[in-house]
């Protein structure tokens, strides 16, 4: 099996981790939260998200929590962007790069964003000029790449149209959300098989959220078809509230465990990581879903390969 050397960790706790629960998690705690994260040796974090508070109302803080996080070098620093509104906050508190995003369904993109997928085009790519007008990396996350909780299986040509709009637009990363944890390997593969004829395999990073125990099935097919970047979120925290049955996103220390044990280099250190996922897990007053926090409770300290 053929697998990269290196593989980049794009860490969403802050932003889809939290998006999803309920307990109101205070900002001076999102921004210690943030400040872990970025002791762990990860190098992307996407902090919080510039939507609509009454849509989100856990991140109606994101510009104070982007302020005054303290920012390391070598880190980005993003956000989730919705639109100019979004967007004029997003610069106001200092991002380093702008996640916009849409759906490959229809209903879902509705659901999420109120807009047809046709609406939402036009609206995004102003994002787009006025990002790399102020000189921002843009990143587009396409969300039910494979499966929609209202429309059900998508086909991977939905998904070539919408690649399509998104890289002319002149996003420089697509991250691919299997936004309700359906797929499987095979589904993986035929994806990115398509995508894969057309565009080069740097411009994709892959979301997978593990609501059927999938997600690190589908990292492997994902790595031995050459992807190096995955989305993941401590704790295995996350999901889409706009997307009915949505649960958490891979936990970044179970995929951790994964890459270390295969000896993929992400430069995270497992302890220190688990330091921030301990951190939320008492804000949030529950016990986290990933399997490693369950070793560290039954075993005291988390597995080593
Ligand atoms: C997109 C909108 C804003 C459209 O919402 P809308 O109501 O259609 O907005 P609008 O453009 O018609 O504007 C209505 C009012 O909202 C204001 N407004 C408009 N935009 C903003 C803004 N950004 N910040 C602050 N205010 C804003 C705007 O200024 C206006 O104010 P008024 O003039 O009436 O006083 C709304 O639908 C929304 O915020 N949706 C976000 C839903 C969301 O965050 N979902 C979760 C994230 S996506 C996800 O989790 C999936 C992903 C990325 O992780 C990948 C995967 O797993 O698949």
């Amino acid at each position: 099996m053929q697998l990269p050397k290196h593989v980049t960790l794009k860490e969403v706790g802050p932003r889809d981790g939290l998006q999803n629960e309920k307990v109101h998690i205070a900002t001076e705690d999102k921004i210690q939260l943030v400040n872990l994260l970025s002791q762990s040796g990860l190098n992307y974090i996407e902090v919080t998200s510039f939507v609509h508070p009454k849509w989100i109302p856990q991140l109606a803080d994101a510009v104070e929590v982007l302020q005054a996080i303290k920012r390391e070098k070598d880190i980005t620093y993003a956000a989730l962007v919705p639109n100019m509104r979004g967007l004029e906050r997003a610069l106001q508190a200092g991002i380093d790069e702008a996640s916009i995003f849409m759906s490959a369904s229809e209903s879902h993109n509705q659901k999420n964003i109120n807009k047809t997928i046709l609406e939402t085009l036009p609206i995004l790519k102003e994002v787009v000029i006025g990002a790399k007008a102020a000189n921002k990396h843009v990143r587009g996350y396409i969300s039910t790449v494979i499966g929609c909780p209202y429309e059900g299986y998508i086909h991977p040509e939905k998904v070539l149209q919408v690649t399509d709009k998104l890289l002319e637009m002149g996003v420089d990363e697509i991250s691919l959300g299997d936004t309700i944890g359906v797929g499987v390997p095979t589904q993986v593969e035929y994806l990115l098989e398509e995508l894969l004829k057309r565009y080069p395999v740097e411009k994709f990073a892959m979301h997978f959220h593990d609501t059927r125990g999938t997600a690190l099935a589908n990292i492997t097919k994902s790595l031995e078809m050459g992807i190096t970047k995955f989305d993941s979120s401590l704790g295995g925290l996350g999901g889409c509230p706009y997307a009915k049955g949505a649960t958490g996103n891979v936990a970044t220390e179970d995929l951790l465990y994964l890459l270390d044990g295969m000896g993929i280099a992400t430069g995270v250190n497992m302890e220190k990581l688990l330091d921030a996922v301990r951190f939320i897990e008492q804000k949030l007053g529950k016990d986290v879903a990933s399997k490693q926090m369950a070793i560290v409770r039954n075993e005291g300290s988390a597995n080593v390969t």
